[in-house]
């Protein structure tokens, strides 16, 4: 379970896109298109936000797993690439500094 990451789920996302909508989930947001899904990437963030504020663990734990889908969902469409996201992500810890402070010993 602890090998599971954000690319398989990309590339199950990619598979099921492929299916009837009838019988998935992420073929039925696929069909009703990139607005659509948008809209309930958005719904997902608020649900996030509010486990958040109530500091529910549980239910932040819960709201983050459906936003990170949804938000796959909305790449999947869009056609944007997860590796590009983290390609994104990796030249702004060049960019911060950040590496740079963390590697560096401490007096
Ligand atoms: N990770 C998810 C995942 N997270 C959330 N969801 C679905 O997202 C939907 C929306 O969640 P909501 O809480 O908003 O429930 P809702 O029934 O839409 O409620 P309303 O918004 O209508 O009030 C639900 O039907 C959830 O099942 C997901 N559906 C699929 N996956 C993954 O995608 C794979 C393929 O799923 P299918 O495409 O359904 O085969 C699965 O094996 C999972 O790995």
């Amino acid at each position: 379970m602890s090998e599971f990451s954000l690319i398989d789920l990309e590339r199950i996302v990619a598979e099921r896109a492929k299916v009837s909508p009838e019988e998935s989930w992420t073929a039925k947001l696929v069909a009703a298109g990139q607005e659509k899904a948008a809209k309930k990437l958005g719904e997902e963030a608020v649900e996030t936000v509010i486990a958040a504020i109530k500091q529910d663990r549980n239910n932040l734990t819960a709201e983050s797993a459906d936003l990170l889908y949804h938000l796959l969902v909305v790449l999947n469409i869009a056609a944007v690439p997860l590796q590009d996201v983290l390609d994104e992500l990796q030249r702004r810890t060049g960019q911060s500094g950040l590496q740079e402070k963390a590697s560096r010993p401490t007096s």
